[in-house]
């Protein structure tokens, strides 16, 4: 008879791992693992939770229905900030909702939205001229941001209402809070609620623009959800469909930036693994091409394994959670109902099987040559899995490399702070502090 999972040592009287959880969860982690294998438990003051570790556990576990593992009752947060939408709706409604934005973010669809992403990238980094330093985590926001604005609402709405909507939309991006009710009267909480209201105020006349036929194509994905249907065919009511604008831009823009900000640190600290991604990106990105194809940058293989090792190494989803609703089993354990259970892509990533000589910086590990069924990638956690793997994945990977593809054709860059730690704070993974980068165009470079 499989027993509950044995408890990682160091749960206080009272509180169990929450301190040690909410100061550094990667490390209780990896502490769990050393002391139990790849699933234990903790104890989070009255809630328990399984910590799946392993790569072929954690797959497995990602693989179970909603009516075993869901999310809903662990992504209650967003509700205050975006309303019932996505991961925070009943699961009918969050399958309609899925499977209505499902189709935009599939083959083509994905290269015909990069390509105005591409002219955006190419102002900044064109913005940057010959030389000079820029802090990587606000500039990656502030693009990503930026672009996530086009991509939803459109060009004409980003030019019309770009400065006012960053400014609301970031204050509601600070008013994430898992305790506290909605209404509690936190100035942080107020900007939110306030910033929210304002914000679907801001954004209904363009629904209803887009319903009414008004330049669909200049609309984004607000024109996708606009002409998309609920579970019974019916259009999705305006606070759904204002709330799924609003909640893929928030999906995309941090994670995006705080990506982009590790892959530069890692890049930047590890010269000879980059000397021959830059000279891919001359030969296959030619200067002249611009904006450069979309396609082509499916070609940098090189640049294409370092983002894998990036997202292997400093994956900015550190934990994924999700709310036990019926006992199940894995790792040899059961899992009663009532329980939460976690993964962690950071320390599921350094399994030392999957990845031989965990802690090096070895892009080449995800080569055909060495890892010929795609064991490797497959491992990878940092998109999550099973029914609720990123929508925007492949997204992101386009605009990753476009903008790191543009910086190293032009630049030759340096970390101010050569080794920047992981910034301690809730949501994704970054580098701490701004982590400035000093950048210049050698001679030959300047108008590539
Ligand atoms: C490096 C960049 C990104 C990372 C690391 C990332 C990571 C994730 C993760 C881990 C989840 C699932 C969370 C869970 O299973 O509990 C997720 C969901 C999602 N992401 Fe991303 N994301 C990124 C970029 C994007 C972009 C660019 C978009 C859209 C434009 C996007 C849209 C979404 C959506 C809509 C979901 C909800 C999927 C669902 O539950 O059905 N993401 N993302």
């Amino acid at each position: 008879m499989p027993t509950p999972p044995p408890l990682a040592p160091g749960a206080l009287p009272l509180a169990g791992h929450a301190p040690s959880f909410f100061k550094d969860p990667v490390a209780l982690i990896d502490a769990g693992r050393r002391a139990h294998g790849p699933v234990f438990s903790v104890r989070l003051g009255p809630d328990r939770a399984a910590v799946v570790t392993g790569p072929h556990e954690s797959r497995q576990v990602l693989a179970l229905p909603e009516s075993t593992l869901a999310v809903r009752p662990v992504y209650q947060w967003l509700r205050p900030m975006f309303g019932d939408v996505m991961q925070a709706a009943a699961h009918r409604d969050y399958l309609a909702q899925r499977a209505a934005l499902l189709p935009a973010f599939r083959g083509r669809h994905v290269e015909d939205r990069t390509a105005p992403v591409a002219r955006d990238i190419h102002a900044w980094v064109a913005s940057l001229g010959t030389s000079g330093r820029f802090d990587a985590n606000p500039a990656m926001q502030r693009l990503t941001l930026d672009i996530a604005v086009r991509l939803v609402l459109g060009e004409d709405f980003r030019a019309r209402h770009g400065a006012e909507f960053r400014r609301l939309f970031l204050d509601v991006a600070a008013g994430m809070e898992f305790l506290l009710p909605e209404n509690f009267p936190l100035p942080r909480l107020v900007r939110r609620n306030r910033a929210r209201r304002r914000l679907f105020t801001m954004l209904l006349p363009e629904l209803r623009a887009a319903r009414a036929g008004q330049d669909p194509a200049r609309r984004g994905y607000l024109a996708t959800i606009a002409a998309a249907h609920d579970g019974d065919g019916a259009p999705f009511d305006e606070d759904t469909a204002v709330g799924l604008a609003l909640i893929l831009c928030y999906a995309s823009y941090e994670t995006t930036a705080a990506q982009l900000a590790w892959a530069l640190v890692l890049l930047l600290q590890h010269p000879r693994q980059l000397a021959p991604v830059a000279e891919e990106v001359r030969a296959v990105l030619p200067a002249g091409e611009d904006p450069v194809p979309v396609g082509a940058l499916r070609k940098l293989e090189l640049l294409g394994r370092c983002l894998w090792e990036v997202q292997r190494l400093r994956p900015v989803t550190t934990v994924l959670t999700r709310s036990v609703e019926e006992t199940y089993e894995v790792g040899g354990h059961s899992v009663p109902s009532g329980w939460k259970t976690l993964l962690c892509p950071p320390v599921t990533h350094r399994d030392p099987e999957l990845y031989p000589d965990p802690g090096t910086f070895d892009p080449d590990r995800f080569s055909s040559a060495r890892d010929p069924e795609g064991r490797a990638v497959a491992g990878l956690l940092n998109f999550s899995g099973g029914g609720h793997a990123c929508l925007g994945r492949h997204l992101a990977d386009l605009e990753m490399r476009l903008v790191l593809a543009l910086l190293l054709r032009r630049y030759e860059m340096r970390l101010v702070d050569p080794h920047p730690a992981p910034e301690r704070r809730v949501g994704p993974s970054r580098p701490a502090g701004a982590c400035p980068i000093a950048y210049r165009a050698p001679a030959g470079a300047r108008h590539r």
